[in-house]
């Protein structure tokens, strides 16, 4: 089998699955790996603490600037830092997730951050790095390109067995909640989400995780062999 050199770029829609099998085909491939959301959110993290208020783009700019904002590529663990105070759990809390969207939608925290992550992949010889903007801003030039979707019923259920969520009312909420970030994502000025030219569009909607991770797992070998 050939062993995979090169850089897989995985971007989509929130809950489509993008951190879990991003990391799974990062460990089947031997390969680095980059949660580039888990950045974004460290940044909120920092606005937050900061008390800027969100609609503030130049505090969010200042408070973003000054922090440190740490993140490993190996895809064996998970640990995200704030001026070295671990933040790994915080960062998914809803109150992070709520404000992450306009953080993120600020350009010069864009560039902070893309510079960042440059610079965290640079000597990878083989890496996996999921957003929403991997394909089409921060390595255009891929290996391979893949855009994760699925159906929103079925990102919603998803999110709720993750969070061990049964009322109806609440996985309404989670999605609503989905549609919310989704639309803030993609109609942002700077870098929307949007699949790249050369992306191949992979939709997990009637797929098992090991199904989608195993598709994106060959489809990367075939162009490593290629
Ligand atoms: N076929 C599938 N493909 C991918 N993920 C799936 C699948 N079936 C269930 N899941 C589950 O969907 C949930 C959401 O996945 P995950 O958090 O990785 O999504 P995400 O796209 O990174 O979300 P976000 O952008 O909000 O961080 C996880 O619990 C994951 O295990
Ligand atoms: N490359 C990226 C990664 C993430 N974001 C923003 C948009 C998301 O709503 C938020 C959190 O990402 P998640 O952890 O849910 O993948 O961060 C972005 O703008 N660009």
């Amino acid at each position: 089998m050939t062993h995979f050199s090169g850089q897989v770029t995985l971007d989509g829609p929130s809950g489509t699955g993008k951190s879990s099998v991003a990391r799974a085909v990062a460990l089947e491939l031997g390969a680095a790996y980059l949660d580039t959301g888990a950045m974004y959110r460290a940044a909120t993290v920092a606005v937050l603490d900061a008390g800027v208020d969100l609609d503030d783009a130049e505090g969010i700019t200042r408070a973003v600037t000054r922090a440190a904002i740490g993140i490993g590529t190996d895809a064996a663990t998970e640990r995200v830092t704030v001026d070295g105070a671990e933040v790994t759990e915080r960062i998914r809390s809803t109150e992070v997730t709520r404000a992450v969207s306009p953080v993120s939608a600020v350009p010069a925290v864009r560039r902070l951050l893309v510079d960042a992550q440059r610079a965290l992949v640079a000597d990878a010889t083989a890496v996996v790095v999921e957003g929403r903007d991997i394909g089409t801003v921060v390595l255009p030039d891929a290996t391979l390109k893949v855009y994760l979707t699925a159906a929103p019923e079925a990102r919603a259920e998803r999110r709720a067995a993750q969070l061990g969520v049964t009322d109806p009312a609440r996985i309404a909420a989670i999605a609503e909640d989905l549609r919310r970030r989704d639309a803030y994502d993609s109609t942002r000025a700077d870098s929307p989400l949007r699949p790249a030219t050369d992306a191949v569009t992979v939709d997990s909607t009637h797929w098992e995780r090991h199904e989608t991770i195993a598709a994106i797992v060959e489809l990367a070998r075939e162009r490593a062999e290629a």
